[in-house]
């Protein structure tokens, strides 16, 4: 039988001779290396100590080989010393077909065939320890099995009694990726798959996601020079010789789109007449070679890293997207197939919302809200859901097609840093990976976790996972999902952790806040059974929810803001346009209004500031749906479908602590709820800034009409003859509408402030409960 084997060719499975001489070669390579020493090298043994390596080494072999075949190289080693009695170790790539697949359908100058991908793919790259990691002796807390596409986080812990323990969390993904995997394989295992897609009017979309120095940018930036290497041959066939391939560079920063090819000049996004998105003004640049990709790649990452302050860490707060567009006409047409490469900001940058600083503050909300809307978008894609909620953020918009449409494909890199105090993050980034493919766990099996770190696999129940404990289903595993095709044969798995001296806990995705701000020992010991209304809205029967007590602060800027929508109101309707300016409306620029179909201007939402719109409350058991006050659609999805189920970048990071003492249940409960409303208003607070600019905007436009309609004026009237009481007539309805519009801009501005004002004060009301809840009396 013959086997390609990458650089080292065609190789005749019978030919032992030649299989010898390979494994000799892989071993002089390095490549059967392992790193932690010399002696782990894969030797040729002899027959009595082979018996033995095969066993106990199993795992490290399998392991190295997997890197070795990701990497391109031979799929087998040959373990004795004995070519004709060796032991043949043969470990199957995934790659291997596609491999040799590319390299025919390469030679025949045609894409390769065509081949079913998962809509979207989760895959893990775990970074080595850095020096600075390594000089302060930290643990390697991640151990990752890449045959078995699975990694165990050994967290470590201290109980309130001081008693330090470890806590195991296991997590299973498509493809799990460790510290010796280079940015080819990891290239070969994400991207390249997708590379023909986009010849076939495909949308690919790849992510980089975790906290800021866990590798995104490292394993990020190669892809698109190693993809442009492959488009670059698919373009050369004869079947492609009308396309071309444009490439542009944004990020998005404080919820604001900037040019990274021209300048980090302000861009604008709007919606065509077809619900396309256009960002107005992206400087698009054509490239005929890889080489000029990598030039654009070095100039966009120059204009990232030394933005408006020239501070290095601001690309950390900020989402960066190169798109290659394979275009068949010039520049402005529509793309045939697109790619995207996005390079996430930290995740941990949610948490900025704890910050002193509101512009900060605002900043970390921006990032935790396209976070939120971003898993929420790859959920809706991966559950082929009618409804994307892509307006959720700005970075959902710009890449709505990513997520539309049967021909989008997504992989999320998700990164991690081994560190053993970046445990946190680490997990948080997991959970949140986790969670974007949680729908197709329903036909999984279940692995739990033992406290040795080896993970023990449980038959899946009936084909579905295991209800968590109390026999109560998720709303998530209650009824059986179809499973997406994969890319191999694997079922996900839904785990369970158990550390001994404690009940197992079913290991339900990322906590929500309110889990977070209870103290261990606090939040294990008040689970309470779920009712039947927690399974109906979709929350985890173990969440404990803080209900006693909403902080006077709540309730005063809840007055407050009543007594301010009044008089803003009052204020409005004064300065009512009167019948005549009414009358003239029609000849007017209209105010814009959301972009549709037939429009896609720029629209400010009407202001919300009203006595009946006020902030929204939680759920409480006298007013179970005080919730459904928030409006839109797309709010609703994200933020309030399951508030105490969901995850939130910023409560994970920000609000849990390893506080010694339990927090009082008050103390908690009473944050929670500030918590809550402090995250709505923020909500509403960043929705309400894009609205100020465009109507701040739409004024500019408004008095630019108003200055020509008083030159018009003013010609008539020094015509000869013309008459007084027209002129008089046309300039009070210029005033009038002059007056309408600033007193419009004027309201809107000082309900910003307000909100400004008012989540200022939350801001400190939280920052005091929780120096109470840690117990430093401040
Ligand atoms: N797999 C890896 N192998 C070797 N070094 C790595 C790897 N991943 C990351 N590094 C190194 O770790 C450091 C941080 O990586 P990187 O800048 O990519 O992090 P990041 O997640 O993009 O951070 P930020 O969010 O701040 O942009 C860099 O010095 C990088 O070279």
């Amino acid at each position: 039988m013959m086997q390609d084997y990458g650089k080292f060719g065609i190789v005749d499975m019978d030919d032992k001779q030649k299989l010898f001489r390979l494994t000799k070669r892989l071993n002089a390579d390095g490549a059967g290396g392992n790193a932690s020493g010399p002696s782990e090298r894969l030797q040729p043994a002899s027959r009595a100590a082979r018996n033995s390596r095969h066993y106990t080494n199993m795992d490290t072999i399998t392991a190295q080989m997997k890197a070795q075949m990701l990497d391109g190289d031979a799929a087998l080693l040959d373990l004795a010393n004995e070519p004709d009695e060796g032991l043949l170790l043969q470990v199957d790539s995934p790659h291997d077909e596609s491999y040799s697949k590319r390299q025919t359908s390469h030679r025949q100058g045609r894409l390769p065939d065509e081949v079913e991908l998962p809509k979207i793919r989760v895959v893990v790259r775990k970074r080595p320890l850095n020096s600075k990691e390594s000089e302060r002796g930290e643990d390697d807390a991640i151990e990752a099995d890449m045959m078995e596409s699975r990694l165990v986080v050994h967290e470590p812990r201290v109980k309130v009694d001081l008693t330090k323990y470890v806590e195991h969390h296991a997590f299973a993904f498509d493809d799990v990726l460790d510290e010796r995997v280079s940015n080819d394989a990891v290239y070969r295992s994400t991207v390249q798959p997708l590379v023909a897609t986009i010849f076939r009017s495909g949308k690919a979309t790849c992510f980089a996601y975790g906290q800021t120095g866990s590798g995104k940018t490292y394993t990020m930036q190669p892809l698109p020079l190693r993809a442009a290497s492959d488009i670059f041959t698919y373009l050369g066939y004869a079947e492609h010789a009308d396309l071309s391939l444009w490439v542009s560079c944004f990020e998005i920063y404080g919820g604001k789109l900037f040019d990274l090819l021209n300048s980090r000049q302000g861009l604008v996004m709007r919606e065509d007449g077809k619900g396309r998105v256009c960002i107005v003004g992206l400087k698009e640049v054509e490239v005929s070679r890889a080489e000029s990709i990598r030039e654009l790649v070095a100039h966009a990452n120059k204009a990232r890293s030394t933005g408006s302050t020239g501070v290095n860490e601001e690309s950390s707060r900020s989402h960066s997207i190169m798109q290659f567009a394979l275009k068949r006409g010039g520049e402005s047409d529509h793309p045939v197939g697109k790619i995207s490469f996005v390079d996430l900001a930290g995740s941990e940058r949610g948490a900025d919302t704890y910050d002193n600083n509101r512009q900060t503050r605002m900043e970390g909300a921006q990032i935790n809200k396209s976070l939120l809307a971003l898993k929420e978008c790859i959920r809706a894609l991966d559950a082929s859901a009618q409804h994307v909620p892509f307006r959720g953020s700005k970075l959902t918009e710009v890449l709505r097609d990513s997520f539309t449409g049967d021909q989008a494909r997504t992989v999320m890199i998700a990164n991690v840093s081994p560190a053993a105090t970046s445990c946190e993050h680490t997990l948080n980034t997991l959970r949140y990976a986790d969670r974007v493919k949680e729908l197709r766990k329903d036909k999984g099996a279940r692995f739990s976790c033992a406290a040795s770190g080896a993970p023990v696999l449980q038959p899946p129940q009936n084909g579905r996972a295991p209800s968590p404990v109390g026999g109560i289903p998720s709303p998530r595993q209650a009824g059986p999902r179809a499973p997406s095709p994969s890319m191999r044969p694997r079922q996900p798995a839904t785990l369970q952790t158990t550390v001994p001296g404690r009940q197992a806990t079913p290991q339900r995705g990322p906590r929500s806040g309110a889990d977070l701000l209870q103290s261990p020992a606090g939040a294990r010991g008040s689970q309470r059974p779920a009712s039947p209304r927690d399974t109906e809205r979709g929350r985890s029967p173990l969440v404990v929810r803080g209900r006693r007590g909403t902080d006077d602060a709540v309730k005063v800027l809840a007055a407050k803001r009543a007594a301010a929508a009044a008089a803003a109101a009052e204020e409005l309707a004064a300065a009512r346009p009167t019948s005549r300016r009414a009358a003239s409306e029609e000849q007017r620029p209209q105010p814009p209004r959301r972009a549709t179909a037939a429009d896609d201007a720029p629209q400010p939402k009407p202001l919300r500031r009203s006595a009946t719109d006020d902030y929204p409350v939680k759920p409480t058991q006298a007013n179970p749906k005080a919730a459904s006050r928030r409006t839109t659609a797309d709010e609703v999805t994200t933020r309030a479908k399951a508030p105490e189920a969901d995850w939130r970048p910023a409560a994970e990071a920000g609000r849990r602590e390893t506080a010694a003492e339990p927090a009082a249940p008050d103390v908690a409960a009473e944050l929670n709820d500030l918590l809550f409303t402090r995250d709505e208003l923020m909500n509403r607070i960043l929705e309400e800034e894009d609205n100020l600019i465009a109507a701040h905007r739409w004024q500019i436009e408004e008095t630019m009409a108003i200055v020509r309609q008083e030159m018009n004026l003013l010609g008539q009237i020094d015509q000869p003859g013309s008459a007084i009481d027209a002129y008089i007539g046309g300039l009070r309805e210029v005033l009038d509408r002059k007056a309408s519009n600033i007193a419009q801009l004027q309201g809107r501005l000082e309900n910003f402030q307000a909100q400004l004002r008012d989540e200022e004060e939350l801001s400190a009301a939280i920052s005091a409960k929780m120096h109470l809840r840690r117990g430093d009396g401040c």
